[in-house]
């Protein structure tokens, strides 16, 4: 090659053509360093004919400066980046970046210095050094993150260092990894296991594209049956990428991954550390990596030979990504296992309605697992409505609840009391004037916080103190909670069962990796009585001796009232009801609603989900909702209000007159304000038949808005706020 089109990482650039110098060695893939005025930029060398760009004549070029010392990013990995940002009709730069990583790591391995504590410990010490040697107990990390961590500044702990309270450790970032052996810990699987782990088996000995959705009731260990996929690409030398819809469940996976392998996989997610970073990315794009778990991000990474894509929790709707590249890691992955031409397994209890379809059509191969593993029962699913059965007055959970709760406690059982609302109360108003505190950014009511002692807004992360007077009448001591949140309803056990010993899981109290294992382990060693939890404990968990699952309001899901909203309700209950009785105990759960009545309701008491599941697709069907048409969402925001107004109607105004294509609105969207900025949104309803894509493409390439305006394009959106 002696010119090179560069795929260049930033988005406000085009496509830029380069001379290659005598003796530079580059391939497509290639990660180099090129000039641009008087600057660097950092690029892929992409193949010329798959990248329009204008031809500039060979004279004109500019060599590129430098080659990094790390391998091409692959040809299925250009191709997926390529797809994705045709897809989701994003910048290919924004695609191509989350390859990337961690760009330090790009410039080689070597090492990098670590700071912890020495365990000197002087008699007088200034309040921050004190706070800061409290806060990094135990921590090793840079100066930059350790002076995060500790919330003081670096030059505090520069100075620490400088006083021998902190010492350098030196970590080699190319470190290998410890090897996992396939067959450590191999279980004894039952029949329908090994039925359904011999055709993951053959799918990865065989190599090739091969799409399965796992569709195993809960309980009816499904880990098992891919490990042994995991296995196989593990004798074949080949790696494995495992999705988790999120961080907090990856403890608990990376236990039992080390007990069937022998150690740890490797951990890919956005809060890594930045030396753990540079080791795992330096492992994977080498191939050194066997198996890497991660979050939706580990989707993008260089893989060297990847063999396997398993995606855990399929159903699950954060895997779906909902600012820069709105995408949905599921489909990505999919498409990933398609360029690399390997098998991918959607494993869950609750599959989304489209892998339904998918598998019916015959596109997925679908492997059944109808029983729990270990002669366990399903849990038996009772319903008590709350018009009929009423809380007492301020409580929330009716006599029934309270009865069951008390017997598990008597008989050393476990409880389990689900509501998907961090917090004390939702909404907190003045006695006196009826004043509600709202968020100042966002269209949203402040959630209370006892434990925390602040209201807190869930949508930009604004909190205050709850002020002792009221703002708008100055009335002191006049705040009124209302409603519940999970601190509320853990206040409420406490009353009724003082003995008991409670444990509340929320990404406000299980924020670390030290705080979920902890809790994990409490509850598998009868620590705990009666977990109060969000849908942080919905999925996941195994605990023998949890027999009672009480769902405190299966109403509030269905609140919102978009399409998605009835199959949303019935995955989040279905498996937090699914926690129950997974030992030798059978489970029972109590489901609290007003609407008996309401399909989902009435599915999940009879357990009937094949016609749940057929009644949503006729609904779906009737809508021209996906999978059977297609859904786009246009997001239009600014924080100027009028500015915003005015791009939404120019994008109403050049709407495209097709056939195949309606489009609703623009509105103000729900949340009309979101940290900040004022939006408005459009609803694309197509059918299969429409180039979406392309329709959104050419009505919004011509215009042009104000600089302020951001506008962002949703394929496949979840969420309609
Ligand atoms: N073949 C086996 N031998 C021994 N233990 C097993 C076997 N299969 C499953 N188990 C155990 O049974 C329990 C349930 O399995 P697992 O958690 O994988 O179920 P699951 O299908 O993932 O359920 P959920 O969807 O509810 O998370 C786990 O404790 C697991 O270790
Ligand atoms: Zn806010």
């Amino acid at each position: 090659m002696n010119r090179a089109r560069l795929l260049v990482f930033n988005s406000a650039l085009p496509v830029l053509d380069y001379r290659v110098p005598e003796g530079m060695a580059i391939e497509y893939g290639s990660v180099v360093v090129a000039p641009l005025g008087p600057r660097q930029v950092l690029g892929v060398v992409w193949e010329a004919e798959r990248l329009p760009g204008t031809e500039v004549p060979d004279a004109k070029l500019r060599p590129l400066l430098e080659v990094m010392p790390v391998p091409p990013l692959p040809a299925p990995l250009r191709r997926l980046i390529e797809w994705t940002a045709d897809y989701y009709c994003a910048p290919l730069a924004a695609v191509a970046r989350m390859a990337l990583g961690s760009s330090a790591a790009l410039r080689g391995g070597g090492t990098m210095t670590e700071y912890r504590l020495t365990g000197l410990e002087p008699k007088r010490l200034t309040p921050q050094r004190a706070a800061a040697m409290d806060a990094l107990d135990g921590e090793q990390a840079t100066i930059r993150e350790l002076a995060e961590r500790a919330s003081v500044s670096e030059g505090v702990l520069r100075g620490m260092v400088g006083a021998g309270l902190l010492e350098p450790v030196i970590v080699d970032l190319d470190r290998p990894y410890p090897r996992a052996r396939a067959d450590f810990a191999q279980p004894e699987l039952s029949e329908d296991q090994t039925a359904a782990a011999d055709r993951f088996v053959a799918a990865v000995t065989k190599g090739g594209f091969a799409p399965f959705l796992l569709d195993g009731v809960t309980g009816s260990g499904k880990t098992e049956c891919y490990f042994e996929a995991v296995a196989e690409a593990l004798r074949l030398g080949q790696q494995v990428l495992v999705l988790l819809p999120e961080i907090a469940l990856t403890e608990n996976f990376l236990r039992r991954f080390e007990a069937r392998f022998g150690v740890p996989p490797v951990l890919w997610h956005s809060s890594l550390k930045s030396t753990e970073r540079r080791r795992a990315w330096r492992a994977i794009v080498r191939g050194e990596a066997q198996v890497v778990v991660g979050a939706r991000s580990a989707l993008f990474m260089p893989y060297a030979r990847l063999g396997l894509i398993v995606v855990d929790e399929a159903h699950e709707v954060s895997f779906k990504q909902d600012d820069g590249v709105r995408y949905n890691a599921r489909d990505v992955a999919v498409m990933r296992a398609k360029f690399e031409k390997a098998p991918v397994i959607l494993a869950s209890a609750t599959p989304a309605l489209e892998s339904m379809q998918l598998a019916e059509a015959g596109v997925y191969e679908k492997i059944d697992l109808p029983a729990r593993f270990g002669g366990a029962t399903m849990p038996d699913i009772q319903i008590v409505d709350l018009r009929s059965e009423q809380p007492e007055r301020g409580h929330w959970l009716a006599p029934r609840l309270v009865k069951e709760l008390k017997a598990r406690l008597e008989r050393g059982e476990q409880s389990l009391l689900f509501l998907n609302r961090r917090g004390y109360a939702p909404l907190t108003l003045c006695r006196n004037c009826g004043h509600r505190f709202q968020c100042p950014n966002c269209t949203a009511w402040l959630v209370e916080h006892r434990l925390s002692r602040r209201l807190a807004c869930h949508h930009c992360g604004f909190e205050t103190p709850p002020p002792e007077t009221c703002p708008e009448c100055h009335t002191a001591d006049c705040l009124v909670a209302c409603g519940p949140g999970v601190e509320r309803i853990a206040d409420e056990v406490r009353e009724i069962l003082p003995e008991a010993r409670i444990a509340l899981v929320t990404s406000d109290t299980l924020n670390s990796p030290a705080k979920i294992n902890e809790f994990v382990e409490a509850a598998e060693n009868g620590m705990i009585d009666v977990i109060v939890g969000t849908q942080l404990v919905t999925k996941g968990y195994h605990f023998p001796e949890l027999t009672l699952v009480g769902v405190v309001d299966a109403d509030l899901g269905l609140e919102g009232g978009d399409l998605r909203a009835g199959e949303r309700t019935y995955q989040q209950i279905a498996q937090v009801a699914g926690r129950a009785g997974r030992g030798e105990k059978p489970g029972e759960v109590l489901i609290q609603t007003r609407h008996p009545e309401a399909a989902v309701i009435e599915a999940l008491a009879s357990g009937d989900r094949d016609s749940f599941y057929a009644a949503e697709a006729e609904a779906r069907r009737d809508a021209m909702a996906p999978p059977f048409g297609r859904w786009a969402a246009i997001i239009i925001s600014s924080e100027d209000e009028a500015e915003a107004r005015e791009a939404a109607r120019t994008i109403g105004g050049s709407r495209p007159d097709l056939p195949d294509v309606l489009v609703l609105g623009p509105a103000a969207a729900p949340l009309s304000l979101l940290r900040g900025r004022y939006r408005y949104r459009l609803l694309i309803n197509a059918r299969r038949s429409a180039e979406l894509q392309d329709v959104i493409r050419t009505w919004l390439d011509p215009l042009r808005f104000s600089h302020g305006v951001r506008v962002a394009v949703d394929i496949d959106p979840y969420s309609f706020v």
